[in-house]
């Protein structure tokens, strides 16, 4: 079923604005329409869709229900109960699983954080002991800070949830494992036995997301619940153990993929209310006998925002072409053929930090654009940069994965020094790492950017060299070293974003009619050579780039902001968002902004009597001495 008729059943839409709900009401606000939008779609659905299919369909339900100004409560259902249980389950679990999760039988969440531990996935202190006697697992949540704590429908909506916990078996741990758990009777929805459950509390954004905490009182659960395809437990104990440990955290994978997408939609439907905003936003009068001109002539308002149209193309462009190699590595894994997930690992560990921090900082960028009228909640900007921010620091904080990053591209230095071949997205760290003459050419740039990364990451691994010859431990230099080495990551993201976005482009401008190529490939200039001019120390460092070079950059920069300036309304409206997904009083399509930031203001509560009762309460006594 298309947007148009899913966004046009009544009710989907909010007349109170969830602004003036409290955090409770927002919260059954959103579940009301969760609920609505599901059955709406899934009454759409063709039973013979394969698993595929209503995956993609599921996709598509977490992209839209984004029209709810936050996320639904469902979003881990989709995200990562149903993808944890097609990667961590055996094909009965499966079998039995996908088809209650799927009809929406059961709701469930991924429980991994703690109170206590985040990134620190081998901390987790949650129990799995198991008792071949009943052939069962104890959940157990020995300590406070053991207490799952942030996952998404935890706290009044799932009533299963996938629970990674530590193994043990007679006394001895065997790492942390996907365990599936009821946690909620399903008829009447209480807490089943040995379980406490609540909300965590209202947070910066993700506030219908029902985040919750969860503690178990040696809570029972039977062999079959562990999810088993990648390790097994035995009837009598047995602890059998998969080829590669790694793979439980599969999951993590598949979302950080799944994050660069999503940042490509954010980003998406920020510039397109700010520029569609700067389309119809007059201000100031530069030529005393000119009307006011659309500030979006104003080449600065330019400069905020067109790279946020070419960024959202990039991590499009990423996320596609990441995808292709995640699906390819997934089926390798599947045929035991483990070899390519460490550099799957590490491309997702340098793309979901890049893709989130830029699309956070555009997106905020995008609501300064728009001067007071961004402020307004109305506007739907804070609230699109509550739930981008948010991905800094889920499916594995930004830092973290960087060094996870950098841990691999040291590897494959070291390795590369001592005659071992490089391969995939770092074979260019064999390349030439000095750059005879600025070759100001888009290629030229993304060239430069490969010689940074290299000259960057075989710096780095100088100095972790020097301190570990100086007597410092490993762990000590690496720390020590830390900064730097999250550098060298981003600086190998940098070259990849730009160098993926180019050659994707490249292979699709074949098949665009001229007028649309330039445009798009407008928007790859565009793209590289705001970088270039960002990074401009690397490449004065490591590139030859001379203040002649920049100079030319710059006024190509210039040149390329007002080549793309009269097509910018048509290059947002391209993203084609309905104006109920925008959600913005800024961005709608009919651009009367002024009527709809009334309109909505008209809605405040306060609005509703002239004379509020604390002028006879408080203010009247408090002015006339009386208080
Ligand atoms: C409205 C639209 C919405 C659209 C959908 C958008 C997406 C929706 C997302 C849902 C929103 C919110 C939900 C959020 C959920 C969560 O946050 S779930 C919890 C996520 N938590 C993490 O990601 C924890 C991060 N920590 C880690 O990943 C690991 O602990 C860490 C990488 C830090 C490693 O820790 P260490 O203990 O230091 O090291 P070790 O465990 O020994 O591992 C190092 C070793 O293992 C390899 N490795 C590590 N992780 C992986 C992996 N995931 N896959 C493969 N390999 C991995 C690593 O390369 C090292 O290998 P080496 O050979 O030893 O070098
Ligand atoms: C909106 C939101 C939704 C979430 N949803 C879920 C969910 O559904 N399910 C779930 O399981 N979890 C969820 N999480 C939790 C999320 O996965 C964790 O917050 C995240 O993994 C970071 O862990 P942490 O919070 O413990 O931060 P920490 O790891 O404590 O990070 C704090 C600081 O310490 C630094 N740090 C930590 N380790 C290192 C290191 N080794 N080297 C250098 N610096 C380090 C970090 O860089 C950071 O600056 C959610 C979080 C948010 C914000």
């Amino acid at each position: 079923m298309d947007e148009q008729k899913v966004l046009s059943i009544k009710g989907l839409l909010d007349d109170t604005p969830e602004e003036y709900l409290s955090h409770k009401e927002k919260y059954e606000n959103s579940i009301r329409k969760s609920v609505l939008f599901y059955k709406t779609l899934h009454s759409t659905e063709d039973e013979n869709m394969s698993v595929d299919e209503k995956t993609k369909l599921n996709f598509r339900n977490i992209v839209t229900s984004a029209i709810f100004k936050d996320n639904s409560p469902f979003m881990l259902h989709n995200s990562m109960f149903i993808p944890t249980i097609m990667g961590q389950g055996t094909d009965e679990q499966r079998e039995y699983w996908m088809k209650r999760a799927k009809n929406m039988e059961i709701i469930g969440t991924y429980a991994q954080t703690e109170l206590g531990h985040g990134t620190f996935i081998r901390g987790l202190e949650t129990q799995a002991t198991y008792d071949p006697d009943t052939e069962e697992f104890v959940l157990h949540s020995p300590v406070l800070s053991s207490y799952k704590w942030w996952p998404g429908g935890l706290a009044h909506t799932a009533n299963y949830c996938i629970v990674m916990a530590r193994l043990y078996i007679k006394g001895k741990s065997h790492g942390i494992h996907p365990f599936m758990v009821q946690i909620r009777d399903e008829e009447t929805h209480m807490p089943l036995p040995g379980i406490k459950l609540g909300e965590i509390g209202a947070k910066l954004g993700f506030n219908t997301v029902n985040n919750g905490f969860l503690g178990f009182e040696n809570h029972r659960i039977s062999r079959d619940r562990m999810l088993m395809k990648n390790a097994q437990v035995l009837k009598d104990g047995t602890f059998v153990a998969g080829s590669n440990s790694k793979l439980t955290y599969g999951t993590m994978v598949y979302v950080r993929v799944l994050i660069v997408s999503n940042m490509a939609n954010m980003l998406a439907k920020a510039v397109t209310i700010a520029l569609r905003y700067s389309a119809i936003r007059r201000q100031s009068q530069p030529k005393p006998d000119e009307p006011e001109p659309q500030i979006l002539d104003y080449v600065t308002q330019q400069h905020k925002l067109f790279i946020a149209i070419a960024s959202s193309h990039a991590f499009y462009m990423n996320a596609m072409w990441l995808w292709e190699i995640y699906y390819s590595v997934s089926l390798q894994l599947a045929s035991g053929k483990l070899d390519n997930l460490p550099e799957l690992h590490a491309l997702a560990c340098c793309l979901k930090p890049l893709s989130t921090i830029d699309a956070t900082a555009m997106i905020e960028k995008c609501r300064l654009a728009c001067g007071g009228h961004g402020y307004m909640l109305s506007a739907n900007l804070a609230q699109t940069y509550g739930l981008a921010t948010a991905a800094y620091t889920y499916e594995g904080e930004n830092t973290v994965l960087l060094l996870q990053a950098a841990r691999s591209l040291v590897k494959a230095w070291v390795g590369h020094v001592k005659g071992r071949p490089l391969k995939g997205t770092m074979a260019y760290l064999a390349g030439d790492s000095t750059v005879k003459a600025w070759d100001g050419s888009i290629d030229g740039i993304i060239q430069s950017f490969k010689v940074v990364a290299i000259r960057k990451i075989s710096s780095v691994v100088k100095i972790l060299q020097d301190y570990e010859k100086s007597g410092l431990s490993p762990e000590d230099a690496w720390n020590k070293a830390s900064v730097f080495l999250t550098a060298a990551s981003e600086a190998h993201g940098r070259a990849v974003l730009l160098s993926v976005y180019k050659s994707e482009m490249d292979k699709r401008a074949a098949v665009l009619s001229p007028p649309l190529r330039k445009v798009l490939l407008q928007l790859v200039d565009l793209y590289v050579t705001y970088w270039a001019l960002e990074k401009v120390g690397d490449m004065l460092l490591y590139a030859s780039i001379t203040d002649k070079d920049v100079d030319e950059l710059q006024r190509r920069y210039i040149e390329l902001l007002a080549a793309i300036r009269p097509n910018a309304v048509g290059l947002v409206d391209a993203f084609d968002f309905r104006d109920e997904i925008l959600n913005s009083t800024l961005g709608a399509y009919d651009g009367r902004a002024y009527e709809r930031l009334m309109e909505e203001a008209m809605k405040s509560p306060l609005n509703a009597e002239p004379v509020n009762q604390t002028f006879h309460k408080y203010l009247k006594p408090f002015m006339r001495g009386k208080l």
